[in-house]
């Protein structure tokens, strides 16, 4: 018996799916985009978009930024909502409106993305329907992770596949940031939250971007909005799901079979005595999660740079400060290979003494991270900017709301890491809208979500990114790595200096990526360099 049921599924969908079916849902479909076009109406409801359903279903999925600017044009309001199927969805925009949903005690994160996003490989009990204190628990080993100690150790071998990788692309040459760069944080990914027979094998590392790379080609509007409709689609993001799934439990029974400990995330959650369903959800879930932001981000951030000379040049003369400080002029003892030696840079100097490279990261957060929030009231009837939100539906607010609002950020697609910082309420989001951190603590503000995970809801309110801390290490590490091996700049399709630069395309929900071969990463290995 498969213990996740998708050998079931996928049997059954084989055998059952007739011409009857497919009648049937049509007339399910039609049903719907008829009746369901009627609203509730009352004086403070927000505004429903004009147009029948199906027109506001697939631009929500293809192109969500165009859609959600259109709507604010079509309706002229900061709130409007649409119907997604037999959902109601309040798209939110504006100080007050950003304010009141980030302060909201019941707008629920897992239940907003579960529904309307579907970009995680969903599995019964191991990445969906996880009970409040299992998350809870997931988030904490996450936090353990990212102590001080474990950052520490991670370091050397970030910096070794770094190493290893930009090794890999030889001498010279061009490459797509968003497959160049995107792999190698998956690597880093592999390595900070799985364990060392998947991190030390490209092979495997390859196999489950691969896999991964699936499930997202597999997220359609039909399969968030049918996710029991047995479509190709669907039935490529079982699969799919099924085979990473297969491939972590294996990896995990070979550990306890052979008894041996490394020092890495699945010996932590060996050790802590988690069962397998934790173990593999924490892996699952938290892999993807972060290795496509921290790889949009990374994508981006070396894209900028090898537009602007000035800020390449800037960064490592502050990575050279920091070595500067961390060895003695006359060590003899300092190592001779540059990952090793910005290997023994104390992770608070990284964490505190990078102006540079914390303002590059803040504006590329900024100007290419296409995220929508997405949340689901699951408290009483609530209001944002005085629109009634009922028990049960949706909101969702588009961080180009503050990121591209000009009259926060003037001439917003300019990559300007000098801007003033924001002062304002939620003038910033880029790790998320929580600000509990900002008076609390961390720690106590962990503990805090932690106590009231026993709640139903508990997920509720505000939130800030639990992955911050390994992601901005990572990210520097990478930017660190790039800057002493490499001279690199943007080219465009035919290998001219890109002009203009290229443009954050919003509409790409996963990584803002422009089309596909627009642009490329051209480099040439230093003299200096300590690639092989
Ligand atoms: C550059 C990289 C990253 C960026 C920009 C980023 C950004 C964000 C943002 C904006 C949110 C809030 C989402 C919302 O309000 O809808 C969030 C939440 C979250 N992030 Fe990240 N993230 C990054 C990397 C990571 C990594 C590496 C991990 C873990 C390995 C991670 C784990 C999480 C988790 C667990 C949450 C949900 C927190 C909660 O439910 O309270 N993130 N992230």
């Amino acid at each position: 018996m498969y213990p996740i049921g998708l050998h079931p599924v996928l049997d059954t969908v084989q055998v059952n799916l007739t011409i009857w079916t497919l009648l049937y849902l049509i007339g399910i479909l039609a049903f719907l985009v008829h009746f369901l076009s009627l609203w509730p109406t009352g004086d403070d409801e927000a505004v429903a978009l004009p147009g029948r359903l199906p027109f506001t279903i697939a631009p929500f999925f293809r192109t969500r930024f165009d859609f959600i600017n259109s709507g604010f044009h079509a309706t002229n309001e900061r709130i409007f909502r649409f119907r997604l199927l037999t959902n109601s969805v309040m798209v939110v925009s504006g100080e007050q409106g950003r304010k009141d949903f980030f302060n909201a005690r019941h707008l629920d994160l897992q239940e907003g993305f579960r529904v309307l996003s579907g970009a995680l490989p969903f599995v019964q009990g191991v990445t969906a329907d996880l009970r409040q204190r299992r998350i809870a628990q997931i988030y904490k080993r996450l936090a353990t992770v990212q102590r001080n100690d474990r950052l520490t150790e991670l370091m050397p071998d970030i910096l070794e596949d770094c190493r290893r990788v930009m090794s890999s692309w030889g001498n010279t040459g061009a490459i797509d940031p968003f497959e160049g760069i995107y792999g190698l944080v998956f690597q880093l990914s592999v390595r900070c939250l799985t364990c060392a027979e998947i991190a030390d094998d490209p092979a495997v590392v390859d196999r489950l971007k691969g896999l991964y790379d699936q499930v997202d080609r597999g997220t359609t509007a039909a399969t968030v909005l049918f996710p029991w409709f047995p479509s190709p689609a669907m039935l490529m993001k079982l699969r799919a799901t099924k085979q990473i799934y297969d491939l972590v439990v294996e990896k995990v029974n070979v550990r306890k079979a052979t008894g041996e400990s490394h020092n890495d995330s699945l010996q932590m959650l060996l050790d802590a005595g988690d069962d397998q369903s934790m173990i593999v959800g924490f892996i699952m879930g938290l892999l993807i999660a972060g290795a496509r932001s921290t790889g949009t981000t990374a994508s981006w951030l070396i894209t900028f740079l090898g537009c602007h000379p000035e800020w390449r040049v800037k960064a490592l003369r502050e990575v050279q400060q920091l070595l500067a400080s961390s060895y003695a002029h006359d060590d003899s003892d300092a190592p001779a290979n540059i990952p090793a030696r910005l290997a023994g840079i104390p992770l608070t100097a990284w964490e505190t003494a990078t102006p540079v490279l914390d303002s590059l990261l803040r504006e590329t957060l900024r100007m290419a991270q296409p995220h929508v929030a997405m949340r689901r009231n699951v408290g009483p009837t609530m209001h944002i900017d005085g629109k009634v939100l009922h028990k049960g539906a949706f909101a969702v607010y588009p961080f180009a709301d503050v990121h591209l609002d000009p009259a926060l950020y003037p001439d917003p697609f300019k990559f300007d890491p000098e801007r003033p910082v924001r002062k304002e309420d939620f003038g910033y989001v880029g790790w998320g809208g929580g600000a509990y951190s900002r008076f609390l603590p961390v720690a106590i503000w962990r503990e805090f979500c932690l106590v009231r995970a026993d709640r139903p809801g508990f997920h509720a309110g505000r939130v800030n990114c639990l992955g911050t801390r390994l992601a901005k290490l990572q990210l520097k590490l990478i930017t660190a790595m790039f800057l002493f091996n490499f001279d690199f700049q943007i080219v465009d399709a035919g290998g001219a200096p890109a002009d203009p630069h290229p443009k954050p395309n919003w509409n790409d929900v996963l990584s803002c990526r422009p089309a596909n071969g627009s642009f490329f990463l051209d480099y040439r290995r230093l003299e200096t360099s300590c690639l092989s």
